[in-house]
């Protein structure tokens, strides 16, 4: 929670990060898009990320849903299945997890089905790019798989991101942080078809031009000053560096 709220700080949004039961609603009423995030599942927490759901889709909000370590329990399996029904904007997630969900939303299987270690990916972002589009368009929504390349799809276009860098796979929830930052680039999104997609396909090229930005300026590069100097290079970054360096491809 500490580096999703901190990316969004730094990008320019205002998170709240809430789970009671009892107030996700009124958070959603007065948000402009919604994250829910797999990664802690304690029984009123998952109720109240279906709460959560179910709000933003009545009142017409994005709504987000990052796949922390689906495939690698059970129970983290039926989670995901069930906020999957409950119609995101954007599902994201490493391969491993996108391969699992595929396969439970097919079969209704509910073991590691993935490759997943733990919430960690064993599987490279092109092997789940067919998962990817079959989840997409059986759920009418936008998929995304991080990895070496990003793929965004809604199930017919594909679209292919090339920032990053791999020290990122060492910082504990920068993908969360990812998904946080796709939820705020929908809040922002103009109405109209394929925007939603853009949108999404920008915030991974965000993210991944601020990693490599970053690395710019740290003399002997690990996960700890990577960390750091994301955040900065997400509140440093111009426009004219993002169009410089974005690399997003239509497939
Ligand atoms: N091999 C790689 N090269 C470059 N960038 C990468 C690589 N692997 C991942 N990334 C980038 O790292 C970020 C996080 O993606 P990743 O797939 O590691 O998420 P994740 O497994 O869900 O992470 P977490 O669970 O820690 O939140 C994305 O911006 C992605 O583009
Ligand atoms: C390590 C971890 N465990 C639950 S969520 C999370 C962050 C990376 O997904
Ligand atoms: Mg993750």
């Amino acid at each position: 929670m500490d580096i999703m709220a901190n990316v969004l700080l730094a990008a320019g949004c205002s998170p709240a990060m809430a789970h009671a039961l009892d107030e996700v609603e009124a958070f959603v009423g007065i948000s402009s898009a919604l994250l829910v995030n797999m990664g802690t599942l304690s029984a009123d927490w998952v109720a109240a990320k279906k709460l959560a759901a179910r709000k933003a889709v009545e009142l017409g909000k994005p709504w987000v849903l990052d796949l922390v370590g689906c495939g690698a329990t059970p129970v983290r399996t039926a989670s995901c299945l069930d906020l999957l029904a409950c119609a995101p904007t954007v599902v994201r997630g490493n391969a491993s997890e996108v391969i699992a969900l595929a396969a439970a939303a097919c079969r209704g299987a509910s073991g590691n089905s993935g490759g997943v270690r733990g919430v960690d990916s064993t599987a490279a972002s092109s092997d789940a790019l067919e998962a990817a589009k079959l989840l997409a368009s059986q759920h009418r929504c936008i998929v995304a798989v991080s990895g070496a390349v990003d793929y965004i799809t809604d199930g017919t276009e594909v679209v292919a991101v090339r920032n990053g860098d791999v020290l990122l796979t060492l910082i504990t929830a920068a993908g969360c942080s990812l998904t946080a930052l796709i939820a705020a680039f929908l809040a922002a999104a103009p109405p109209g078809p394929g925007q939603q997609l853009l949108a999404t396909a920008h915030a991974l090229a965000v993210f991944g031009l601020a990693a490599e930005e970053g690395l710019k300026l740290v003399p002997r590069p690990g996960p700890g000053s990577l960390r750091v100097a994301l955040l900065d290079m997400l509140h440093l970054m111009e426009k004219d560096a993002v169009l410089a360096g974005a690399r997003i491809e239509r497939l």
